[in-house]
Formats: structure tokens, sequence, C-alpha cells
């Protein structure tokens, strides 16, 4: 995931590839709140591991349940063994639900009905969305809530229910404002049902109603078949009781699969290569949002599918616009709002009202940023209606701003592919973490640049200081990182330990070695060779020196050459070295040229060294570094020395981050994003 205050996303050209989707974050949060509940225990496989199920699993482990293993691990199911319908008396927890309305209202309603000493407790935004309708159906049940804050809104306190008085009478729920509330309930009320029928009666129109097709289809391998009278009434039977199915699989999530349909339907392959193919998720899933390949079939997508695959392609182009009512599709309809960017003429989306309602105001969210890319936008109390803009010149640069809503981060990935050949600027990806916590990793697997992918090179002497600011700048960008010394080191343990000596006479037996080597960097700057782990063989003195020699070895340099090259990937890379400017990366659209003073520079080794516990002199070192520094410079092969084009950096009397702030400066210099607010 990235973590970084924005991330920008280079001018896109094509799409292709296979995504596999990471798992259904309505099915994940109403599966682990069912098997909490039943009877036994309850294998769950393919869980979405994201922030709304990580925050009900924390809820459910503070209740007691037993979860295993501890942390959601990939490929490794997640085993709940639940309460069997009942709490220890007098349960007591205040538990963190994020934004995660899938964990705030369901989980309401089983406690209340449970019932105990609670408080609900989430996000700020989570207080500004609504829970009075189910609040007041369960108290018309005799359950006991408290508003901690605004009435109608969490914060809550849930106490000790009173049943004496629950007679036959149907439950009323709203269902206009959000479809979770009568979700809760049926989630809920089977906890009551064991003697006579528990029926529940909706007021006003039901929306989201897909939604509650997933809940009684749960429902239903949980053991409960609720009676579904024209979407109006629900009737749990008595003698309803939870049953754990044993084994659970979880669906890919599709919503999540909405930005890649559309993708596929904006995007052309690269290479002969076609389409986007969805994996985890196809045309029989459970899931309401599947419906949103009919909306982009209407808008020109080419589909296919299989029972756990979609295939997407693009047909019509330019898009066609589209007049759609959403309600159906209430996620996966923001992302047609990005599709509408490509149409040939205005889209309106309508009977999205409930999108105010949500991680933040999505109607007037979706507005603000589609009209700062250059759309132009109408906005009503429940529709948006999107004409894109008139030509490529009429396009902007924009830094969108994301809301800390996930699908407002994701749909804006979109306008990438924009015909004006313009970045776009994500603020906060990592808001992302809600349902697909590795969105971006997955878009740029599939996705490729119109232009050679951003490289900032960093160049440099000995113990200039260009590692640990290369490896800054990459990280507040979300960059890749080449620390192209470390190749160099790899090169020379490699050799050594292979028993060949650093001659130039070996060089093209060292060349053919490391293009034999399987040579690898973790995203925790662990160095692999060959699988083993050798970041601490590749940093003692002698690797260094070594390093130096194969790296004046010119039939070495060029087995190195497309080694590195390669590490060029979205959405960038920050390569440190001697000739990352000159020769590796000469079309680079940011140089810089790192130095300090040789007597600076020793110093920061000699303490470096002293910290380690190691002996050093400063005369040797001084000594050493100068003589080093000769040798970079005088090389035949690629020697030391500023690109033509690279800015000058002397980081002698700054502190690191002061360079990482200037470098990162530069680069902002570069790009069209007006200055964030
Ligand atoms: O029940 C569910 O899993 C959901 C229902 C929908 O909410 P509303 O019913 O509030 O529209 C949807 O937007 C949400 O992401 C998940
Ligand atoms: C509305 C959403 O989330 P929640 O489950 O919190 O309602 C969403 O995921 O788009």
């Amino acid at each position: 995931m990235y973590q970084t205050a924005f991330l920008d996303l280079p001018h896109l050209a094509t799409a292709s590839g296979s995504v596999q989707l990471p798992g259904s974050k309505s099915i994940s949060n109403r599966v682990l709140l069912l098997a909490a509940l039943s009877a036994g225990t309850t294998t769950i496989h393919d869980l979405l591991d994201s922030d709304d199920t990580r925050v009900m699993l924390a809820a459910l482990r503070e209740l007691g349940c037993q979860v295993t293993p501890a942390q959601v691990t990939p490929g490794q199911p997640v085993q709940i063994t639940g309460i069997d319908g009942a709490l220890p008396n007098n349960a007591r927890a205040q538990l963190f639900l994020g934004n995660a309305g899938t964990a705030m209202r369901p989980l309401t309603a089983a406690l209340a009905v449970l019932g105990g000493h609670f408080e609900m407790t989430g996000v700020p935004r989570m207080y500004e969305r609504p829970i009075g309708d189910l609040v007041d159906a369960l108290r018309q049940l005799g359950c006991h809530i408290d508003y901690l804050g605004n009435p109608g809104y969490p914060p809550l306190r849930i106490g000790q229910p009173n049943f004496s008085q629950l007679g036959d009478a149907p439950i009323a729920v709203r269902g206009d404002v959000s479809s979770q509330f009568l979700t809760a309930l049926l989630m809920a009320l089977p906890l009551l049902a064991s003697d006579s029928d528990i029926c529940i009666e909706v007021v006003g129109e039901l929306i989201s109603k897909p939604y509650i097709h997933i809940t009684l289809e749960l429902l239903s391998r949980f053991g409960i078949t609720v009676r579904n009278e024209g979407w109006q009434r629900f009737v749990i039977p008595a003698g309803s009781r939870y049953q754990s199915p044993g084994d659970i699989h979880v669906e890919a999530d599709a919503s999540s699969a909405s930005y890649f349909i559309a993708l596929g339907a904006i995007a052309t392959g690269a290479g002969g290569q076609n389409g986007i193919q969805v994996l985890g998720v196809g045309q029989d899933s459970i899931q309401g949002d599947i419906r949103f390949v009919e909306a982009a079939q209407a808008m020109g997508a080419q589909v296919t599918s299989g029972p756990n695959w979609l295939h997407i392609t693009r047909g019509a182009w330019p898009l066609k616009a589209i007049d759609l009512d959403c309600n159906h599709i209430p996620d996966a309809a923001m992302t047609l709002a990005s599709m509408a960017l490509y149409a040939d003429g205005t889209t309106t989306l309508r009977n999205i009202a409930s999108w105010r309602v949500k991680e933040t105001d999505r109607i007037a969210a979706m507005a603000t940023e589609l009209r700062k890319l250059g759309a132009t936008v109408e906005e009503g109390a429940d529709f948006l209606r999107i004409t894109p803009p008139a030509t490529a010149a009429d396009w902007r640069a924009a830094s969108i701003h994301t809301y800390d809503d996930h699908r407002v981060a994701m749909c804006f990935s979109l306008a990438a592919f924009n015909p004006a050949g313009l970045p776009v600027r994500i603020e906060d990806p990592k808001c992302v973490a809600k349902t697909f916590p590795d969105y971006f990793e997955a878009f740029f697997g599939v996705a490729q640049a119109s232009r050679p992918t951003p490289v900032i090179c960093i160049d440099g002497p000995t113990a200039s200081g260009k590692g640990t600011i290369a490896g800054l700048v990459a990280e507040r960008l979300g960059f890749a990182l080449l620390d192209s010394g470390a190749l160099y080191r790899i090169t020379g343990l490699a050799a050594s330990r292979a028993g060949i000596a650093l001659t130039e006479d070996n060089a093209p037996a060292i060349a053919d070695l490391i293009r034999r080597s399987h040579i690898g960097f973790t995203p925790d700057q662990r160095v692999l060779l060959d699988g083993e782990d050798i970041s601490l063989a590749i940093r003692t003195e002698d690797a260094s020196m070594n390093a130096s020699r194969v790296a004046a070895f010119p039939a070495v340099r060029e087995a190195l050459l497309q080694v590195q090259r390669d590490f060029r990937r979205l959405p960038g890379l920050v390569g440190d070295g001697r000739d990352m400017g000159t020769v590796i990366f000469p079309d680079a659209p940011l140089k810089v040229y790192l130095t300090a003073t040789a007597e600076c520079r020793a110093e920061r080794r000699y303490k470096q060294l002293i910290s380690k516990g190691l002996s050093a002199n400063m005369a040797d070192l001084l000594a050493d570094l100068q003589a080093r520094d000769a040798r970079d410079m005088n090389r035949a092969a690629a020697p030391l020395k500023p690109a033509e084009d690279a800015l000058h950096l002397d980081n002698s009397e700054g502190t690191i981050e002061q360079a990482v702030q200037q470098i990162l400066t530069w680069w902002e210099q570069r790009q069209p994003f007006a200055p964030r607010a």
C-alpha cells in the first residue's frame, strides 16, 4: 500500500493483463458476524484483509470470539469459533469501528439484542453517518441504546434490553437512507426467533436492494431461511438458530471489480495483448454490484465472463454517454462518473441520494474533482450530470482530493488515460485501505505509461549521503528504489564467492556470472542474491572496495545496464549511484548531483563506523575516500561526473531532511499541478 502524502500517476496509454481481486467487503463482514453468532467453528477462505474487516475482527475478538490466526495472512483461511447466540452475562466492551458501515450497523443490532455494556465508536465521519432509523427499530423491540453525541448518529452506548413487551407486531424500519439498517436487523433478529416468527416491515422505499439479497443468501448458508415478501416484509421463522456451514468462501469484491472493468473499457492493450481479465468474481456473483457490467456495456465495454472471471475489452470509443438509475449499484456507480469523462456526451447518474451519507458527501466530492479535470458537472440532491471536457485541450492536470474515501481515490486513477497526456495526482492514496489496500499496485500491474516512467537520478561520490537521501525521496513519492551501488557490491561479492579474482581479465566471467544470478530488492530494503539475504555481507568496507573494482570493468557495466533499466516501473523510480544520469537513464526528468566535502564525508563515515562499534581512523578514512574518488572519477567506463543537465546539491552543511526537501521541491517544479492548499 502507498503510504505517501500523494501519488502521481504518470499519463497512461495502455492496459492489459490479469488482476486477482481481494475479497468482498460486504460478504467478508457479514460472514464474520454470522460465524461469530453461530454455534461451531467456521473456516473462512479468501477473507478480505482491509480496514473495514480489521475493525470487525478486532471487535469480535474483544467480544470473546476465538479468531485464528491472530493476523489475516494471504492464502490462509481464518477460523472463527462462534458464541452460539449468547454472550457471557454483563459482557462489556468499547468497540472502535472506524468508518465501516458494515461493522457499525450490524454489530449495533446484534449487541443491542444480545445485551451487555458496549460503546460503539468510530472515526469522526462515522459520527456524521446516520443510524437513527436502526436505533428506532431496535428500541421498538425493547433494546436499550443511547446516543453519546448527536441524536441519530454514533457514537452509541448499548445496555441490557428488556423484551417483556415484545409482541407479534412487525418491527418497522425505514429503508430509504441505508439498506444496512435492514441488513442489521435481518442478522440480529434470528437471535430472538427461537419461539415465534419475527416480522420486519420496511417503511418507505428500500434503497440498495441487492445488498439485502447478499444478506439473505448468506443467512441461508448459516441456517436461517428468511421469507422475503416482495421486499416489503421479511419473516424470520420461529426456531431459527445460527449454525456454522463449516467452510465458506468469500467471492472477490464486485465493487472493486468496477475499476478494472472500466479500465478495460477505456484502455486498449499494448503489444497485441487484449483486454483486462478480472479474477475472483464472475457473472454468477451474489453481489449486486456485478450489474455494473451492464452499465459498462451500455457505455461500450465488451465483456465476457465465466463463473469466477470477467474479461473486458474496449468496444465503442469514445464511450457512449448514458442516463441511468443507479440505485441498485450505489458503490460501483461512482466508477461510471469517471467513465463519463471519456463519453461522447452528457452522462446522468440518478437516484443516488445515499452517496451524500457515505464515506464523504460523494455527490459533492465527485462534482468538485471532476470539474478540476475540466468536466462540466451539474449536481442535484440525488443526481450527477457529467459532460466531459470538450477537447483534449480542455483537460486540466489536477491534484485530486480524496476526502478519506477509497472510492474517490480509485475512481480518479482512471483519469490518467486522458487524451491530453496529463498526469494525475491522487492525494492521500492510503485511503484505499478501507477495502482494497493494494489497489494502486494492482492498477500499476496492468497499466503502462505513455512515456518512459519518470526517474529521479541522484549521483554523487562515496559517502555523500545519496543512499539515505534517495531512499527517503523514493519513500515520499512512492517510487521504486534502485541502489545501483548495491548491484556492484553484489557483483563483487558473487565473484569473490565464486572464487573469481577481480581482475580485468576476468571481467567477461564476472559479467556472465551476474547475468545468471538472481538479484532482488525487497520492499523492506533487503538485498537478495539467488534467494539468500546478503544485505549485511555487501555493507562491509571490503565489499565497498570490491564494488569499486568491478565497477571499473566495462563488461560488467554492460551486463548491469539492462538489469538497472529494468528497475524502471510505475509510478516512478529513484536511482542512486554514479552514472544514473549520465549513462543509465540519460532521459531522466530530474538529475541531481549530490556532493559534500571530502572531510565532511570522511567524518560521516567515521561516525557511522564508530556507532556500529567498529574501530576507525579519520586520517585513513579520508585517504581511502580520496583514493576512491580519484578512481571513480578517472575510470574509463562511465566515470563519476555530473550529467550536463544535473542540478548540484552540496549537503556538507545541511541536514538530510533539507536535502530531501530540496530534491522534492525540484521535482514538484517539474509537475503541472497547482501547489496544494
Ligand atoms: O450492506 C452492505 O454491505 C452495503 C450497502 C450499501 O450501503 P447503503 O445500503 O447504505 O446504500 C453500500 O453502499 C455499502 O458499501 C455496503
Ligand atoms: C459506502 C461504503 O462503505 P460502508 O460499508 O462503510 O457503508 C463503501 O464501501 O462504498
